[in-house]
């Protein structure tokens, strides 16, 4: 099935494509019945919850965020929004081990975060993929490089899934920043995480290609039933993509203002999207935009 017409599906399910989390358990549910293919449907109520207590990062001189506390809902997109250098990559990298906090921690799914690890897998603002392998072999690298044979057919429907299955031998040299961004997703996608963890992975490419992922973003962790935390330094984006939006000041400021979005709203036109813009733009304002 294209992605296309599994947003189809989705709408004659009677979901939006982004119509939060409960609506995201709908049609994750929905899928799951349609898909019958290699197992990457789950329901959103299945996914996992992030939560982050008491937390504080310094480096040297810089105290980033002191005693920061965020919960991300299973299924939930959440958006970090803030000025530059507020700490919102210092904040993805502790949700997703890469850095130690130097107090306080972070539990996925329960579990202490304490080293990166596939069920919580990080897309970058850089592809960066494999230039000496394939799409396809870049998908299959993380299974891989835990000493698994990558199922071909969960491969198959990942590539599908965003919009790679015409280009699957193709090197990376040939595709474009936005194919280059697909298979990036598709390769953190194939160790089917349970979070997904998002540090501006759109904000090199051009505004159009950079609505379609985020609509095909939107449906991806519909469909799969995955929890999100997106950073971003685009009102727009933290708007059409979140459940919430959190708004970090600047440092050591941390999360000062948490904006929850109508996911009804979730339409670029819509008056009342603009409305949460605007209130979102407030927000920012107030704690120091640049
Ligand atoms: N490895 C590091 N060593 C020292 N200081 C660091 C390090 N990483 C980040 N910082 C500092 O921590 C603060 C937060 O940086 P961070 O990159 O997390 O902000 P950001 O909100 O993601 O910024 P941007 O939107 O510009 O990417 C900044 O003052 C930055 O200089």
């Amino acid at each position: 099935m294209s992605i296309e017409s599994r947003a189809a599906t989705t709408d004659d399910d009677g979901g939006d494509s982004g119509g939060g989390a409960d609506a995201r358990a709908d049609s994750a549910s929905a899928v799951e019945q349609d898909a019958g293919g290699a197992g990457t449907a789950r329901s959103a109520a299945d996914a996992a919850p992030v939560v982050a207590s008491d937390l504080t990062k310094r480096y040297d001189e810089t105290l980033v965020f002191d005693g920061l506390d965020l919960r991300v809902d299973p299924g939930e997109v959440c958006c970090l929004l803030g000025p530059s250098g507020c700490g919102k990559t210092t904040l993805l990298h502790l949700l997703a081990g890469l850095e130690d906090p130097t107090g306080g921690r972070v539990e996925i799914d329960g579990e202490a975060v304490t080293g990166p690890d596939y069920r919580w897998g990080v897309v970058f603002q850089d592809p960066l993929l494999y230039p000496w392998l394939s799409v396809r072999e870049n998908v299959e690298i993380g299974p891989r490089l835990r000493g698994e044979e990558p199922d071909a057919d969960h491969v198959d429907e990942l590539l599908e899934l965003v919009g790679l299955d015409g280009v699957a031998d193709a090197d990376t040299a040939d595709l474009s920043g936005g194919m280059a961004q697909r298979a990036s997703l598709a390769r953190t996608l194939a160790n089917d995480p349970d979070v997904l963890l998002l540090d501006e992975p759109f904000s090199a490419l051009d505004q159009l290609t950079k609505m379609e992922l985020q609509d095909e973003l939107l449906r991806i962790v519909d469909e799969l039933g995955v929890t999100a935390v997106f950073v971003t330094h685009d009102i727009d984006e933290a708007v059409y993509l979140g459940d919430r939006v959190a708004i970090m000041g600047p440092v050591p400021a941390g999360i000062e203002h948490v904006e929850r979005i109508d996911s009804e709203t979730r339409s670029r036109d819509d008056e009342a999207f603009l409305a949460e813009r605007a209130a979102t733009f407030e927000h920012l304002e107030a704690v120091g935009l640049e």
